[in-house]
């Protein structure tokens, strides 16, 4: 069993909000991440687990400290666990811009320099952190995920290309098609050089209008603001839209007016987006 060191604890609603931090074989690194555990959880009732993925600039504390999931997570049986965005460190490459390097990991496995050495979080996210909390916390096999922004574009990703790992897939303002806008431009080209075909493997918006196996479509809910400042440069959820349409893949989108790219958007439909995943995760 790896070791995980306890970096906090705070009971919330019955429950217990907990950071860790471990060593990743993943990224070669030390890993924080955060576990939220409903109180009905224990060895003998094994709950379901959404993973969920945050944007630019986050850790793991921005959701579990802003979104207000904790109610619904007690109320639905459903634990919570929320990695960094990046790895971090002294060693670890970085970047000035918030957009590139620490706090911005893209949910891709770099195969450029400086960033391949450690920037390694698709393989985080979709295989070792799953295993690591499902070999030492009180959680079943059933998976759903999502994010905002950066970490919607991870979500969508993650689940597209595993769609045997996880039940359900939702996304707050997402970079849908981050191989053609400046967010994802400049990203996947520090990361993953000039292969525009590595790009696509990291593109949800291509991996939806590319599912051809009705058996690999799992249920998806895309939540857009209509005033984010964000939607027209960088999120374009309407090549999402268009994908699903051309696939019959069941992808919801749903556009919100007045709501902008902010926390306030995702704790004003993250009980949406709990019940959304629950129909699935809770299942018998
Ligand atoms: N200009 C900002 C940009 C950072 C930002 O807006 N980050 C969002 C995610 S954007 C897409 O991935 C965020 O979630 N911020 C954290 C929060 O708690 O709101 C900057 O300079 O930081």
């Amino acid at each position: 069993m790896e070791t995980l060191q306890l970096l906090s604890s705070n009971r919330s609603f019955g429950g217990w909000h907990r950071r860790y931090q471990h060593e990743s074989e993943a990224t070669g690194s030390t890993m924080t991440f955060a576990v939220y555990m409903p109180p009905q959880a224990n060895d003998n009732n094994r709950v379901p687990v959404l993973y969920w993925l945050s944007g630019l600039t986050c850790t793991d504390e921005n959701f579990m400290q802003k979104a207000g999931a904790q109610r619904m997570a007690v109320e639905l049986g459903i634990a919570i666990v929320a990695p960094d965005t990046s790895p971090r460190g002294e060693q670890v490459a970085n970047d000035e811009g918030y957009d590139l390097g620490q706090g911005a990991g893209f949910y891709v496995n770099a195969t450029q320099a400086p960033w391949d050495r450690h920037y390694c979080m698709y393989d985080y996210v979709t295989s070792e952190l799953p295993a690591l909390i499902e070999a030492n916390f009180p959680v079943n096999s059933r998976r759903s995920i999502s994010g905002h922004s950066m970490g919607g574009h991870g979500a969508l990703v993650c689940a597209l290309r595993n769609p045997e790992r996880y039940l359900s897939v939702s996304a707050f303002s997402p970079i849908s098609q981050p191989s053609q806008v400046p967010w994802g431009q400049k990203a996947f080209t520090a990361y993953l050089g000039d292969h525009q075909a590595s790009w696509k493997e990291y593109d949800a918006a291509h991996l939806l209008a590319n599912v051809t196996n009705d058996s690999s479509m799992i249920p998806a809910l895309v939540s857009q603001g209509l005033a984010d400042e964000f939607l027209q440069e960088q999120l374009q959820p309407e090549a999402l839209q268009d994908a699903a349409k051309a696939t019959g893949y069941p992808l919801t989108l749903e556009r919100h007016e007045g709501y902008d790219h902010s926390y306030y958007f995702i704790a004003s439909f993250i009980e949406q987006h709990m019940e959304f995943h629950s129909r699935v995760l809770c299942q018998s």
